[in-house]
């Protein structure tokens, strides 16, 4: 059941929250030498280039009246030495903070994929791949700048602004009034529009992550799509995401505007003034022409950081509804995890108890009830019964990718709940429904199920699950390149390698969830030979549909009914007459 399906907004935290911030400062903090070293650089480049209009005022006020040649092409080589330092100074602090913002970027993404990988199969239940793709990608990328150029930048604008308004009341404390009066009406518009570009940034994330979503899952499901012509209606779908996206979008670009819009506005509303003041009600003994121009250059220079002070808040705003959604990732709990002081599981027999396990994936609706079984070390046991009855989750429990809600489940006496995770799963092969082949060879891929095996034990493997000869008919064997999903290889060969991955760990507890359902019979007759003598003194759980393929099963659990309605071999079940005899019957009947 999809939660939260791709047209669903997530919920954010309406005021905003400095919190994030804070604890975004962790990874600052491992930063703090190379934002230093940028931060000293930056402050003397600024200091540098601030020195300029004082030269101009000088040449304008005592070189060029005084006709001094030699001083004019000395001031002019100074001048152009201040542009050439700072240049140089910004380009060395510009590589150091590529690469802060880079090991930041590094870090969180580092703790989010960790993260991710020990979230429990709940959490992927619950919410599409896309909008978690989005945050480990996009939203960690666009708080990078924040988080490093950004908070330097901060305060090297806050510092850009003491100095220009200190170097401002230098040449002229009255001037220097007129051009600070601009101020109060800019924070007043800043104010007002606080909040709503807030909304406006939370709801560009939330439209992107929404339109995300449905791109992976489009991708995803695309021969569905195309199998039933549904291209026109996605196509439809879409659009209507992308529509939703540009019009946050352009809301959210809209309050941005208006902040430079503002500040250009004041900018050429006080330097007129100077102009105005200056020339006509000061007199021209007090303010000389060199003045006004060092003055309007402020001006121009003291709005500048303001306006860069404004946009970096529009991008602090931005990132905190990114770091929201980055954060609530991190912090979302690891609900199947190993008990503080777990045990290791010793060595597996095989003995798997379920003592009275009720298990409900959304409270209250309850999948399994009570359900009570014993299986000995080495028996085999067949999980059959309708679509839908919990078979699944039988097996699920036993590895326990889910807690179960009520009860306990045993392995030779210990319950799973008390030994760590590792112990547990690393003892056991299990074989999912989905057959799923990473990107890389078939020989890697095969080796996932025991890291250190070597290629005759991976043969060996393949050999067993009868997949051998159709991995040498490729061309490079082993050694063939294969797609993610092994979208080059038909679905009974994906079986045979996620079976072989299963086997070659040499497991005590064998898990098969319709593990040769897409293989043909020729294949499976030959491929149960093996397995027979594999599944010998192994406990194992096979689920499949075809029961010819588990009638030779120690003891056969027709689940239904939230439990276990009939068990026993197979030839006392169709003895029982029962739900198991009937649907052995109507497919013998089928096969006929
Ligand atoms: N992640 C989930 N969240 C909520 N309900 C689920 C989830 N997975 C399965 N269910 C529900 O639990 C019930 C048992 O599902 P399960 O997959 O165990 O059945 P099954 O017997 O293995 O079916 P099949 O033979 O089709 O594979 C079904 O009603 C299903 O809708």
């Amino acid at each position: 059941m999809a939660r939260n399906k791709f047209d669903i907004d997530e919920n954010l935290e309406s005021p905003f929250n400095i919190k994030h911030f804070k604890r975004a400062l962790v990874y600052i903090k491992r930063q703090k030498k190379p934002m230093i070293i940028a931060f000293v650089l930056s402050a003397l480049s600024a200091g540098i280039a601030l020195s300029a209009p004082l030269i101009m005022q000088h040449v304008v006020d005592v070189t060029i009246p005084a006709k001094d040649k030699g001083g004019l092409v000395w001031l002019s080589l100074l001048m152009l030495g201040t542009i050439v330092v700072s240049v140089i100074l910004a380009t060395i602090r510009s590589r150091i903070m590529t690469r802060v913002g880079q090991d930041i970027i590094f870090d969180i993404r580092s703790d989010l994929f960790k993260h991710l990988q020990e979230l429990p199969f709940q959490y992927y239940d619950d919410r599409p791949q896309g909008k978690i793709l989005i945050r480990v990608v996009n939203y960690v990328n666009s708080v990078s700048d924040v988080l490093s150029n950004g908070i330097i930048n901060l305060i090297l604008e806050i510092l850009n602004l003491i100095f220009i308004a200190a170097f401002m009341f230098a040449v002229d404390a009255r001037l220097s009034l007129l051009i600070l009066g601009g101020l109060p009406i800019f924070i007043g518009i800043m104010l007002l529009i606080k909040t709503k570009q807030r909304r406006a940034w939370q709801a560009v994330s939330n439209k992107s992550s929404n339109m995300n979503a449905y791109l992976q899952e489009s991708i995803s499901g695309i021969r569905v799509t195309q199998i039933f012509t549904r291209e026109k209606h996605n196509e439809g779908t879409f659009t209507r995401l992308s529509v939703n996206y540009r019009s946050v979008w352009m809301r959210a670009m809209y309050f941005n505007f208006l902040v430079p819009f503002s500040v250009d506005n004041l900018t050429t509303l006080v330097t007129t003034s100077i102009y105005f003041v200056g020339l006509l009600a000061l007199s021209p003994a007090e303010v000389t022409f060199g003045v006004i121009l060092a003055m309007s250059s402020y001006a121009a220079r003291f709005w500048q950081p303001i306006l860069n002070i404004s946009n970096l808040y529009n991008s602090f705003i931005n990132a905190v509804a990114y770091l929201e959604r980055i954060f609530e990732t991190l912090d979302e709990p690891v609900t199947v995890s190993d008990v503080p002081n777990a045990r290791e599981l010793p060595a597996i027999k095989g003995r798997v108890t379920f003592d009275d396990v009720t298990f409900a994936y959304d409270p209250g609706v309850n999948v399994l009830q009570n359900l009570k079984f014993d299986v000995k070390a080495g028996e085999s046991i067949a999980l059959v019964g309708p679509t839908g009855a919990g078979k699944t989750t039988v097996v699920n429990l036993i590895s326990r990718f889910y807690n179960v809600t009520d009860g306990r489940i045993l392995i030779d006496g210990n319950d799973i709940a008390d030994v760590t995770l590792k112990s547990l799963r690393s003892q056991m092969g299990i074989m999912l429904q989905d057959s799923f082949i990473f990107s890389g060879t078939i020989m890697d891929n095969i080796r996932y199920g025991k890291l250190d095996a070597t290629e005759e034990e991976i043969i060996a493997a393949a050999k067993t699950v009868c997949a051998d000869d159709f991995i040498r008919e490729f061309e490079h064997g082993y050694m063939t390149e294969v797609n993610e999903r092994g979208s080059k290889l038909s679905q009974g060969q994906r079986q045979l390698i996620s079976f072989a991955r299963t086997l070659l760990a040499n497991p005590r507890i064998l898990i098969l969830d319709e593990a040769t359902s897409s293989i043909d019979a020729q294949t499976e007759r030959l491929l149960q030979k093996g397995l027979n003598e594999l599944l010998k003194g192994r406990t194992s759980f096979i689920i499949a549909h075809r029961l010819s393929t588990v009638k030779n099963c120690d003891r056969i659990m027709y689940v239904a009914d939230k439990g276990i309605a009939e068990a026993g071999s197979h030839d006392e079940l169709m003895a029982q007459r029962g739900r198991y005899y009937k649907l052995y019957t109507a497919q013998k009947m089928e096969a006929m």
